[in-house]
């Protein structure tokens, strides 16, 4: 019987990066979150490049537009925010109804696919003739407790000014008085030739008392706490990552508290983003961070429309005062990926989902001429926001959308993760302004794709020239037992990964182990576990006798992911056949218990770091043919081979011998009887 033990896997705790952003993701994960190559670092010196690769032209076929223009300054941008939104359909009609109806969204999906984008326009479709301003008043009765009252928006700034107006006029009339007194006073010691002494003492005391009695008028002018003068659209106010006292309100600590020193407790309070929003969108992006409290706090403010200023900090002298409530009719937006529903406080979620709308936002679109059409207006909503750059003539806007196409990672769709994009936009605008040339041209995109890299890929730059200078991978001759496999960092650069196999006698003699080590996480581990399925069946009987040893060289970060499961595979069965593995050869894909190749993410930029390598083949899943989408100038140095089962990736990956073609007729037979 087979007693394969459970995957043993070795692995050190030291010298893990962040998990989000450097794992090296070998599956179909690997291509989701789209940080994209937004301008992080602008250095053109720290990408490493192939000298094979560095001078040959782009020339990739051309891009079909609905229309021709010159450049992007004769394209209308439409003056609503709303309607400048691309791809996001759905959302744009929730958005619209959820205004209408003044209800409360929730939006889940990837950062940079137009969440706040969308959470302003709403602000801009809200009314604005509802607005108000919020104003706050000394309360004679409990100095403690602060009256709230609302005033049509602008009014409040013409209150303030009226009461400060008349607290002037009193304190002039209160000064003159004074001055009267101490004049008088004067007069009469000068007159009746009293002591100098007492008059200076009796002048001090008015002085004194004085202006305790004129700066009472002061005291009582009341304070503009929401003001929404001139306002020309519903107030938007992004909350998010505020601590308790931006969102719900604060009072000031008074360090004087007596002595006619003091400030009045209303003077003191200060509005929260929830009263600030008050009539329009309160946004808040990843609210599964904010605190419990806080969100109960928020929950409370959405059920009631109004909520107390209090004084956040229990020892401060502002957590005596609590105004009446005040005013916070705002629509929520709330956002977040898909984690932040699950650490949501669930009365708030269920709050939103009863009183509104969620929506899951689209990472892509489908390629189709009338979606390109809005790239057009993109590039020129971009270039417009940005106000400084140079607009893009029509080669320019067609590398955008050739970019857009290939973030996608899927054939035949269009990314939408814009902000991204956005900032390829603005880099390529950087450098057009720098040339002092009147237009971005598509020279300049190219170059600012260059240059724009993200920190993955910058990273898998600096791994390709440390494993160049230690010979950590080879690419040529046959070696046994060894793999050029290939893995994503981040979401858009790949890099080599070699895998290493040994097979050896069995340690305890009775039962055979698989020993993966390179910080394997859950899914690499589970894809570890598939491989030896395969693996039991093709090698046969006498496996008790051996141990397997995988190493994934260099992963020092950790790895994630099933799609190296070819290559663990044939790294595995080449040790176990003794037949060596062709070194010019890379390969990705996921195996399936049954030997059938199955398709994974971030083919693109793994068949560029491959070929950025100097790997002259690669071997990629057949269902994952179409979703190739690389530059130009990597098509003409590596070959790409599409295979389904775990057969063809033997006979590709192998080197030639008879021993190779036995153990192929042996493969196949056993794939065969398998399906029958
Ligand atoms: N669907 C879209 N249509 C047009 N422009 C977009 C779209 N999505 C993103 N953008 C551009 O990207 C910028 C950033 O997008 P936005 O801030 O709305 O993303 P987000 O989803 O809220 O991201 P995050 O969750 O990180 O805040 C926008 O200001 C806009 O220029």
């Amino acid at each position: 019987m087979e007693t394969f033990n459970e995957l043993t896997e070795q692995k050190t705790e030291d010298g893990k990066f962040s998990e989000e952003n450097t794992t090296l993701k070998t599956d179909v994960e690997a291509t989701e979150p789209g940080s994209g190559s937004g301008p992080v670092i602008e250095t053109s010196e720290t990408g490493y490049e192939n000298p094979e690769i560095k001078d040959i032209p782009n020339d990739n076929e051309d891009i079909e537009l609905g229309y021709s223009f010159t450049n992007t300054g004769e394209i209308n941008v439409p003056p609503l925010l709303i309607d400048q939104i691309l791809g996001q359909e759905q959302a744009v009609e929730i958005v619209k109804k959820a205004a209408r109806q003044r209800r409360h969204v929730m939006m889940i999906g990837t950062p940079g696919t137009g969440k706040s984008l969308l959470a302003k326009a709403m602000a801009e479709l809200l009314p604005k003739e509802e607005l108000e301003d919020i104003m706050v008043y000394p309360n004679a009765e409990d100095s403690n407790n602060p009256r709230i009252r609302r005033v049509p928006a602008g009014k409040g700034r013409e209150i303030v000014a009226a009461h400060r107006a008349e607290a002037q006029k009193k304190a002039q009339s209160k000064t003159m008085i004074l001055m009267f007194l101490i004049v008088g006073v004067v007069i009469y010691t000068i007159l009746t030739g009293q002591s100098i002494l007492i008059a200076i003492f009796v002048c001090l005391l008015l002085l004194t008392f004085g202006r305790q009695f004129i700066g009472r008028d002061e005291a009582l002018i009341p304070k503009l706490l929401v003001s929404n003068y001139n306002k020309q659209q519903a107030p938007y106010v992004d909350s998010t990552a505020a601590h308790a006292g931006a969102l719900l309100g604060d009072v000031r600590h008074d360090p004087f508290q007596s002595g006619g020193l003091e400030t009045p407790a209303h003077d003191r309070v200060e509005a929260g983003d929830i009263h600030k929003s008050h009539k329009g969108v309160l946004f808040m992006d990843e609210i599964n961070i904010l605190s419990i409290e806080s969100q109960q706090s928020l929950l409370t403010a959405l059920q009631e429309k109004e909520y107390a200023i209090t004084g956040q900090s229990e020892r401060s002298s502002g957590a005596l005062v609590k105004t009446e409530p005040v005013p916070c009719d705002f629509i929520m937006v709330a956002a977040g990926n898909i984690d932040a529903l699950e650490k949501m406080h669930p009365a708030l979620r269920s709050r939103i989902k009863g009183y509104g709308y969620e929506v899951y936002m689209r990472e892509s679109m489908p390629d189709t001429p009338e979606n390109r059409d809005k790239f057009i207006r993109f590039v020129a909503q971009e270039v417009m926001r940005d106000g400084n750059i140079p607009q893009f003539d029509e080669d320019a806007v067609k590398e955008i959308i050739r970019e857009a196409m290939r973030r996608s990672g899927r054939k035949g769709q269009l990314t939408l993760k814009l902000r991204d994009l956005g900032g390829l936009v603005r880099v390529a605008g950087d450098l057009a302004r720098a040339d002092n040339a009147p237009f971005t041209t598509a020279e300049h995109v190219l170059r600012a794709k260059k240059i724009s890299r993200s920190i993955e890929q910058q990273l898998a730059d600096r791994y390709l020239e440390n494993k160049t200078d230690y010979e950590s991978f080879f690419k040529e001759g046959g070696e046994i037992g060894r793999v050029n496999g290939l893995a994503v960092i981040g979401s858009d650069s790949g890099i080599v990964l070699p895998i290493l196999s040994e097979v050896t006698p069995s340690m305890s003699g009775a039962q055979g182990n698989i020993i993966a080590t390179g910080q394997l996480k859950t899914i690499a581990r589970e894809a570890v576990k598939n491989v030896s399925a395969v693996i039991k069946k093709v090698t046969g009987k006498d496996i008790e006798a051996i141990d397997i040893h995988i190493q994934f060289v260099g992963t020092y970060e950790g790895v994630e992911g099933d799609s190296a499961s070819i290559s663990i595979a044939t790294a595995v069965l080449s040790a176990y056949e003794k037949i060596p593995v062709d070194q010019t050869i890379a390969m990705t894909g996921s195996l399936s218990v049954r030997g059938d190749v199955l398709p994974v993410g971030g083919v693109t930029y793994k068949i560029e770091a491959a070929a950025q390598a100097g790997i002259k083949k690669v071997i990629i899943p057949k269902a994952n043919e179409s979703d190739v989408m690389i530059e130009d100038s990597y098509k003409d140095i590596i070959e790409i081979i599409p295979v389904s089962n775990i057969t063809e990736v033997v006979e590709y990956a192998l080197v030639d011998s008879p021993k190779k073609q036995e153990f192929l007729k042996k493969l196949e037979t056993m794939l065969k009887n398998d399906k029958n």
